[in-house]
């Protein structure tokens, strides 16, 4: 087996043969791995003029290696084995499928729910060491959980500067304020983007301090470059790219994908292809299914994708579009990267940048400032607040479903709760899958603004979404801020869905008093 196999299966040879083609006339690959700025059209060439330094790094990343080896050394020296991650989106994603993959445990703190923060907090504080990662350096959840860790420190008489470890771009206002604190800082390479970083120090760091064999990681990645940057027909970038590419010209828009090696890449691939693709009213919508019967899959819908991880036969897909992929995980992160740049080209939009997840940053910042108006509920039922149309539970949950495209649509589930305790609240994925026989994706917020919630927004306008909520066990405040975690999410939510609404799509908000019972009523009101 090569370091990176695809076996594809489409519809029509020759359509995709031609597309193959002038991919190759075009010498797309290889002015990829030249990091030619002009391949995106005129529009987007100044981003990717600062956006394409991913395209090496298994050569430009190589000397972090030791320099995290040997830190991984001093701090089991001193006794800190357990390894927390703050960080969202593309700064979370991969160090958690890096570490799963290594079979190595990783802490990924990336969520701003009250309970959750407090739980990470909790465990093993004498033991933990606590990385940063924020490649912008302002994202506010981010901020938030340090600064929580570092009231924890202080209140068990710990030095913070003993135990927390910063990853950011040069210059961010992280680096300047984790410089001044005295922290330990690994600088990133600007010139790549967040959801391209999963082989920059924002994936090495702490999946190395983990335990992780990076090393093996950029290994798998670096034999694979040769035949994924080649301006030849056996490329598997090339052939995934613009079979997605030819795909989404036929309206086939939907890539719904199930890991076979169980290891969780899907949600890293999530993110990658989501922002990459999700604006300009186009783009590509990842599925994430959890295993491989599971409906979307099987059956399939005839707008969708199929793509499975791990096996060497291309399921069977309704539309025609499959595909199976094996490879090592630095091997297929790059071939992905390349496959989302080479699909995005073909899909016309700027594979690098994210126009739609500053403004629910923004609704939820003017909530938290007192400057938006803090909405609400429509009618409560049950110790449920219901924020939508319809006069019973029952009715709205159904008048927003009879509002999905029966052809074309598909329903997203956010669900803004503790993702460890409620961890099984993802099977209705399955129910709303069954029921209505078309794609439905499940996403824990805040995690998701930082992945999907582009394409929610910016994407094709055919999602219909339901919101759940819910009333932490305790809050907690934000030292330093003032506001709690339990009013930051709360308005990240209520962000999200006001500006979901500006874009005109349906939303129902449902807020939970008592999260058990009101998820079992949920449960029940989607079969
Ligand atoms: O690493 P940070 O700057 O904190 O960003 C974390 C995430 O923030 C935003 O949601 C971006 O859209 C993501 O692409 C990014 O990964």
């Amino acid at each position: 087996m090569a370091e990176v196999d695809v076996v594809l299966s489409v519809p029509s040879q020759q359509d995709f043969d031609e597309a193959l083609s002038s991919a190759i006339v075009d010498q797309v690959a290889s002015r990829i791995s030249a990091q030619d700025p002009t391949l995106w059209g005129p529009e987007a060439e100044s981003e990717a003029s600062i956006r394409l330094s991913w395209t090496h790094l298994p050569e430009s990343s190589r000397s972090l290696v030791g320099e995290i080896s040997e830190l991984r050394e001093q701090l089991l020296g001193k006794g800190l084995d357990h390894i927390v991650l703050c960080g969202m989106g593309g700064s979370s994603l991969a160090p958690e499928v890096i570490c799963h993959t290594a079979g190595v445990a990783l802490t990924v703190l990336d969520s701003s729910q009250p309970d959750m923060v407090r739980g990470a907090i909790a465990d093993r504080l004498d033991r933990t060491v606590v990385v940063v990662s924020s490649k912008s350096g302002g994202t506010i959840e981010t901020d938030s959980q340090r600064r929580a860790y570092e009231h924890a420190f202080t209140e068990a008489g710990i030095d913070p500067l003993e135990r927390i470890i910063v990853v950011t771009d040069p210059d961010s206002p992280l680096d300047q304020q984790a410089t001044e604190t005295g922290y330990r800082v690994f600088r990133a390479d600007p010139h790549v983007g967040g959801r391209y970083s999963a082989l920059t120090a924002f994936g090495l760091v702490p999946s190395g301090l983990a335990g992780a064999d990076i090393g093996a990681l950029l290994d798998g990645a670096a034999d694979a470059e040769a035949s994924l940057y080649a301006d030849d027909p056996s490329n598997p970038a090339l052939q995934l790219g613009v079979m997605l590419g030819v795909a989404n010209a036929h309206g086939v828009d939907k890539l719904v994908l199930s890991d076979q090696t169980g290891h969780g890449v899907g949600d890293w691939i999530e993110q990658l292809v989501a922002e990459s693709t999700g604006k300009l009213g186009k783009g590509i919508l990842p599925v994430v299914v959890p295993f491989e019967n599971a409906v979307n899959f099987n059956p399939s819908t005839s707008d969708s994708v199929l793509v499975s991880i791990g096996t060497d036969e291309a399921p069977k897909a309704q539309s025609g579009y499959a595909a199976a992929l094996q490879g090592s995980l630095g091997a297929q992160m790059l071939l992905w990267e390349v496959a989302v740049a080479v699909a995005g080209r073909a899909i016309g939009i700027d594979p690098f940048d994210q126009p739609d997840v500053e403004s629910a940053k923004k609704a939820a910042r003017e909530l938290l400032d007192g400057a938006g108006s803090v909405p609400s509920p429509d009618y409560t039922e049950n110790g449920i607040d219901v924020y939508g149309s319809g006069s019973s539970l029952a009715e709205s949950v159904r008048a927003l479903l009879d509002q999905v495209d029966l052809d074309a649509g598909y329903l997203a589930i956010q669900v803004y709760l503790d993702r460890l305790a409620y961890a099984d609240f993802a099977e209705v994925r399955e129910v709303a899958a069954a029921r209505l026989g078309r794609p439905v994706t499940f996403g824990w917020g805040p995690r998701f603004l930082h992945s999907t919630g582009q394409y929610h927004k910016g994407g094709t306008p055919n999602g219909v979404f339901l919101q759940v909520t819910g009333a932490p066990e305790h809050d907690l405040p934000i030292a330093g801020r003032d506001f709690t975690f339990g009013s930051f999410i709360d308005s990240q939510a209520a962000g999200d869905a006001a500006v979901l609404r500006d874009h005109g799509r349906p939303v129902l908000r449902l807020h939970l008093s008592d999260v058990p019972a009101g998820l079992e009523t949920i449960r029940g009101l989607l079969e």
